[in-house]
Order: structure tokens, then C-alpha cells, then sequence
């Protein structure tokens, strides 16, 4: 069917359509969608006006519309607004059904006075991404707030032991934890993830399963000869004597981010930020975004 297809945590929103009588009507949601087909809003300069029926946001909302629609969310600020045919998505599985929760993930984050994020930590091996995640994690802690850190190489002993070090096994790497810690952002959890994902594509794809501002990047730029220098696990000698192939930095790609929400600059060994620092320094962005509190 083309048409429109609003997604809700909520079991009925309120929404007035220019196809609707009566100004605005409280709608149910059917697999947590509302759906409407194109001729209840193919007016000359169709508007929709959507709210959730309690005064809780709608958490996600998928439009999927002619180009003429313009879709309109007053006081919605939470509201992730994005364009997609209803039948243009050609991974939808079919004949499953989404099912809704009675608790929502706003009610989670009432509950733990916060907001559920992702703080995707990239770089090259040896850049400090696991002791920034730590320190992050660590100093979140003293403040009562919830973390769950996502380690590149701790997912690798379980949920991921059967990826190499091939792209397209670090692209399935990187997918299934973008998708964990989606999962852990919904249930109002600040997830840290810490894995080189040296592909820009395949993180901007994590991004992409967030709501905008959930997903905060964060670039470890440490120059590859300070990485090596450090070499904790005797990798890079390893790779530079040719026994470990597509090494990260040695023979193998990272593509630095372009335009991230946090860079943490390495400057000079003597003058270097600490771990407790950089932490910080995330945590104020974290502060300023509203995301440590309800
Ligand atoms: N070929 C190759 N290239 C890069 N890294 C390698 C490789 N082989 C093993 N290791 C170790 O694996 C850790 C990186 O795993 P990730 O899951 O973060 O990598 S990726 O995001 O899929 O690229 C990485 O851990 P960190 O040093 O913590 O980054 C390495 O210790
Ligand atoms: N800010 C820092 N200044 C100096 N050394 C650091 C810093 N952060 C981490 N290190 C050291 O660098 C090495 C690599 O850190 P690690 O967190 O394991 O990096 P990654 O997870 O990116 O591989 C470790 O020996 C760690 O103690």
C-alpha cells in the first residue's frame, strides 16, 4: 500500500488530517504503526498534525508520503522525522509483526533519570578507545547513571566470534553492535560502544538506526605512530613483521571521521589529557544535550 505510516511507542495517537472529520481524532495503532492511505491527506497542500495520546513523544516516526506531504510535529522535539515508502524498504522482513510494550522507553528513562544514547567510541588499536569507555563508564557511575559498554574485543569472544578481520566481517561486526546498542539506547541506557569500525558507511549506518542526537561519535585522534608506540598487546609488531595481514593502520583502512560530535586530540605525550579528562569532557556534551537527566 503507498501511504503514510507514523511509528509510536504509544497505543493510539491523536491526529488531525485534512481527510479526517472533525479536526483531530485519537487513532489506534495497529503493530505500532498508524497507517493511512494516500487519498486521506492527498489535499492540495496536505498538513499533518500528529501528537502521542498521553503526554508522552511519539518516539519514532516513519513518513512515508508523495513529495507533495509535509508532515508537521509541533512541540515535538524528540520526534524523529524521517521519509520512507511504506513499501520502500527492501530488508522489511515479512509476516512479523512489531509488538508494543506497555511501558515505553520514555517511561524507562523517567524511571532512571535519563536519556538512552550511544556513544560510539572509534580509532586506530592502541588509541585508548577501551580506557576512555572505562574512565566514561566510571565516572557515569558516581553520578547514578546507567552504562553498558560494548567492547569490540569482548563482543568478539561471544556474539561476534565467528567475524574475521575481513571488511565485510568488520561491516557485520559493526552492524550487530550498532543494533545491541540500539537496543540498549531503548531501554534508556547510555551503551558505550568501543571498536575501531574503521568504515565511515558503516557507522554512519549505526547512526542511522538512531534518532538524531542519540548517536554520539566520538574520534580517538591519536597519530598511528603514537598507537604503535604504545602497541599494549604487541599487534603492531606483529603486523609490521607481516604475521598478522589487514592490520588497521598498518595494511588494512580507517577512515577518520569527517564531521563527529566529539574528537579527543591527542597533543604531545607530555601534555596528553588523561582518561579521567576526555571522560569529562564527553560528559559535559552528554550535560549540555539533556541526556543525564529524566
Ligand atoms: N587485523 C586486525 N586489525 C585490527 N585489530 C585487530 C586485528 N586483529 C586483531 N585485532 C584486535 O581486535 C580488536 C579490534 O576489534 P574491533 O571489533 O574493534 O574491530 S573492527 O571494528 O571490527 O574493525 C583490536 O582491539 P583494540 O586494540 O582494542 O582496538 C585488536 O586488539
Ligand atoms: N590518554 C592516554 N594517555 C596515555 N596512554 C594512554 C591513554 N589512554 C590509553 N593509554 C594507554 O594506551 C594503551 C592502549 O589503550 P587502549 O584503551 O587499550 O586502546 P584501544 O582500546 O583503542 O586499543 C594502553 O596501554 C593504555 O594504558
Amino acid at each position: 500500500m503507498e501511504g503514510l505510516a507514523i511509528r509510536a511507542s504509544r497505543p493510539s495517537i491523536i491526529c488531525s488530517l485534512p481527510g479526517l472529520d472533525g479536526g483531530s481524532q485519537r487513532l489506534p495503532l495497529s503493530d505500532g504503526f498508524l497507517r493511512l492511505p494516500t487519498s486521506s491527506y492527498a489535499a492540495d497542500k496536505p498538513k499533518l498534525v500528529a501528537k502521542s495520546a498521553s503526554l508522552h513523544p511519539i518516539s519514532a516516526v516513519n513518513v512515508s508520503a508523495q513529495a507533495s506531504l509535509t508532515a508537521d510535529f509541533p512541540a515535538l522535539s524528540e520526534t524523529n522525522v524521517k521519509e520512507e515508502r511504506i513499501n520502500g524498504d527492501k530488508n522489511k522482513p515479512e509476516n512479523i509483526v512489531w509488538h508494543e510494550s506497555s511501558i515505553c522507553r520514555c517511561d524507562r528513562q523517567q524511571l532512571l533519570q535519563q536519556k538512552g544514547c550511544v556513544i560510539w567510541i572509534t580509532g586506530l588499536s592502541g588509541s585508548g578507545k577501551s580506557t576512555v569507555a572505562c574512565a566514561l563508564s566510571k565516572a557515569l557511575f558516581e553520578r547514578g547513571k546507567l552504562t553498558y559498554t560494548l567492547d569490540g574485543d569482548n563482543v568478539r569472544h561471544g556474539l561476534n566470534r565467528d567475524l574475521t578481520f575481513k571488511a565485510e566481517d568488520r561491516t557485520e561486526n559493526i552492524r550487530r553492535i550498532g543494533e545491541v546498542a540500539k537496543l540498549f539506547a531503548d531501554v534508556g541506557v547510555i551503551c558505550i560502544a568501543s571498536l575501531i569500525s574503521p568504515y565511515r558507511r558503516d557507522r554512519d549506518e549505526c547512526r542511522s538506526l538512531l534518532p538524531e542526537g542519540d548517536f554520539v561519535e566520538v574520534f580517538m585522534d591519536v597519530p598511528l605512530s603514537v598507537c604503535e608506540s604504545r602497541d599494549p598487546k604487541g599487534l603492531y609488531k606483529l603486523a609490521r613483521a607481516g604475521k598478522i595481514k589487514g592490520f588497521t593502520g598498518i595494511d588494512d583502512p580507517y577512515e577518520a571521521p569527517l564531521n563527529c560530535e566529539v574528537v579527543l586530540k591527542h597533543t604531545r605525550d607530555d601534555d596528553s589529557c588523561s582518561p579521567r579528562q576526555m571522560a569529562e569532557h564527553i560528559i559535559s556534551y552528554l550535560q549540555n544535550k539533556g541526556y543525564l537527566e529524566g
